[in-house]
C-alpha cells in the first residue's frame, strides 16, 4: 500500500526560535525527494515530524483522506512511514533477530520470514554476519542492518536521515539498490545528505529549507553515463 502524507501550516519553534513554517507539504505517493539544507536548519526535525515521532508547534501532518480525528486516535509514530536515524539504535541480539524483529507480526510462515531477511542481508552484503551480534558491527555495517530493517518492512514512506554519512562507496550503491527496489515497488523516499551522491541521484525532486521555510523544485539530474553503466553492472551482479 501507499500512501501521501501532507503537511499543512506547519511551524517549529523552540523556545523563542522559529525554526521553520511550511504553509504546504506533499509526499507520495511514489516520489523521491532531497531534502538539503545547512547545518541546524532543521532537516532531521522535519523528518521526525514528518514519521509522527515529533509533533509540530502548530499545523498537521496527516496521511491524505485522513481525518484529524482518525490522527489523534492513532497515537505516536506513523504506521507505514520509517525514519530511518543517522545513528540507528539496534537492540541486544543478533544482526538476524534485529531485521526479524520489524516483521515478527507479519503474517508470514517461519520459512518465508526468514527467507525475507535473508535477502534483506543480502542486499546489504551481510548475510555472512547474520548470526553475529550487533556489537561486534563497524557503524557502516550497523547502518546497512538498519536499512535491511526497513526494507523488509516495505514502508510507504522512508525517511533517511544522513544515511551516506558513514558509509564506503559499495555501501552507498547497495543502499542505492535497496532505495530503488522500494521506489520500483511504490514506496516514497526522502533522503537528507550534505552531499550528492548514488542515493540523492534517485531523487527527482528537491526539497530546501532555507529563510525558516521549505522551497521546494524539480531535480533535474545529469545521467553521467559512466556511473550510470557502474550502477548497472552493480545491480547485474546481485540479481539472481
Ligand atoms: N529538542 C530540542 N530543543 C531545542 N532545540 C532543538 C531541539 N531539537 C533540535 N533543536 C535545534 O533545532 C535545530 C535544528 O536541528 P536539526 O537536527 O533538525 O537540524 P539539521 O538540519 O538536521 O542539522 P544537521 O545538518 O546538522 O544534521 C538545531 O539548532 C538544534 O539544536
Amino acid at each position: 500500500m501507499t500512501i501521501q502524507l501532507q503537511a499543512k501550516q506547519v511551524s517549529m519553534r523552540f523556545k523563542d526560535r522559529v525554526l521553520f513554517h511550511i504553509p504546504s507539504l506533499t509526499i507520495g505517493p511514489n516520489e523521491a525527494v532531497y531534502l538539503k539544507g545547512d547545518n541546524g536548519v532543521g532537516k532531521t526535525t522535519l523528518l521526525k515530524i514528518l514519521a509522527g515521532l515529533l509533533k509540530p508547534t502548530s499545523g498537521d501532518v496527516l496521511p491524505r483522506h485522513q481525518s484529524l480525528f482518525t490522527g489523534l486516535l492513532r497515537g505516536p509514530g506513523r504506521k507505514d512511514v520509517i525514519y530511518l536515524h543517522q545513528s540507528p539504535y539496534l537492540f541486544d541480539g543478533s544482526v538476524f533477530q534485529n531485521v526479524v524483529y520489524g516483521i515478527k507480526h507479519k503474517n508470514l510462515d517461519l520459512h518465508d520470514k526468514r527467507a525475507e531477511v535473508i535477502s534483506a542481508l543480502r542486499l546489504v552484503g551481510l548475510e555472512t554476519l547474520a548470526d553475529e551480534h550487533v556489537s561486534v558491527l563497524s557503524g557502516g555495517e550497523k547502518q546497512r542492518v538498519a536499512m535491511a530493517r526497513a526494507w523488509v518492512l516495505k514502508p510507504s514512506i522512508l525517511l533517511m536521515d544522513e544515511p551516506s554519512a558513514s558509509l564506503d562507496q559499495e555501501s552507498i550503491e547497495r543502499l542505492v539498490f535497496m532505495a530503488q527496489d522500494l521506489l520500483e515497488h511504490g514506496s516514497s523516499i526522502v533522503i537528507t545528505s550534505h552531499q550528492t551522491n548514488a542515493l540523492t541521484r534517485l531523487c527527482r525532486k528537491q526539497w530546501w529549507i532555507k529563510d525558516c521555510t521549505l522551497i521546494e523544485s524539480p531535480l533535474l539530474q545529469i545521467i553521467d553515463k559512466k556511473h550510470k553503466d557502474k550502477e548497472n553492472n552493480y545491480v547485474a551482479s546481485n540479481s539472481d
